[in-house]
């Protein structure tokens, strides 16, 4: 099978700057959930990641959980995979920042140093550029405190998409499931846009 180039996450020079939504969350301000059983995010994962975010001041998110033995790759330490399922779920919560429905088309992550069981990992995502229906995003994670020891770094390429990408895709009985949940549609349709 043969694959076409990717291009660049560096988005062009003329790209436009982020724009914090005016009905975004407030600086600080937790944000909930996207989907109850979400890996990353969901209350209802009993051995997800239970990771909790909040917005910042800019384009950008604050989140944070603390590595379980269930999360374990070698022994000790956190999984790669799982890192990066922290990581592309805090920049997905920049939909909130930018009120936008986007999915992750690409994802590159750099590994500084290993993160173990019991410890708590601080992550930071923001927004650096929106061209048409791409989002440029980056993040970091630290160790044990939001100024600790770097563990994580990302760049990531986000899609636009309409909510008729999650219907479409997705398993009938869960998108029922969703449909039927008055809050969580009245939260998801918030963010329907046209790209
Ligand atoms: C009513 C019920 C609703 C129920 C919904 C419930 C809850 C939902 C609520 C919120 C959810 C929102 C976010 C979730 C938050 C966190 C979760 C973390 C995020 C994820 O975990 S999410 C899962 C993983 N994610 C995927 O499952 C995506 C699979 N994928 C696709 O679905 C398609 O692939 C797609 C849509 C990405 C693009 O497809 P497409 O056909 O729309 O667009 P196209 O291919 O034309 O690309 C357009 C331009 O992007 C460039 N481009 C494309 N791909 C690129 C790449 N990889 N690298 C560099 N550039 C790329 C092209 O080069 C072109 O560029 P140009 O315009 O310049 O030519």
């Amino acid at each position: 099978m043969t694959d076409s180039p990717r291009p660049s996450l560096t988005p062009p020079p003329d790209a436009a700057q982020p724009v914090r939504h005016p009905d975004a969350p407030a600086p600080g301000k937790a944000i909930e959930p996207h989907y109850e059983h979400c890996f990353a995010c969901g209350p209802a994962q009993p051995h997800g990641l239970h990771l909790s975010s909040r917005a910042g001041e800019g384009v950008e998110v604050f989140a944070e959980f603390t590595v379980g033995t269930a999360h374990q790759g070698a022994p000790g330490l956190a999984h790669g995979g799982v890192l990066v399922t922290a990581m592309d779920d805090a920049l997905g919560t920049l939909n909130w920042l930018l009120h936008t429905t986007s999915v992750t088309a690409r994802l590159e992550t750099d590994f500084r140093a290993p993160v173990p069981v019991d410890s708590t990992l601080y992550l930071h995502t923001w927004a650096e550029a929106v061209v048409g229906r791409k989002i440029y995003c980056r993040g970091e994670a630290r160790l044990g405190a939001p100024d600790g020891p770097l563990a994580l770094t990302a760049r990531a390429l986000f899609i636009q998409v309409t909510l008729d990408h999650f219907v479409n895709h997705g398993r009938p009985e869960d998108i029922k499931a969703v449909i039927e949940n008055p809050d969580l549609i009245k939260r998801t349709r918030a963010f329907e846009v046209n790209p």
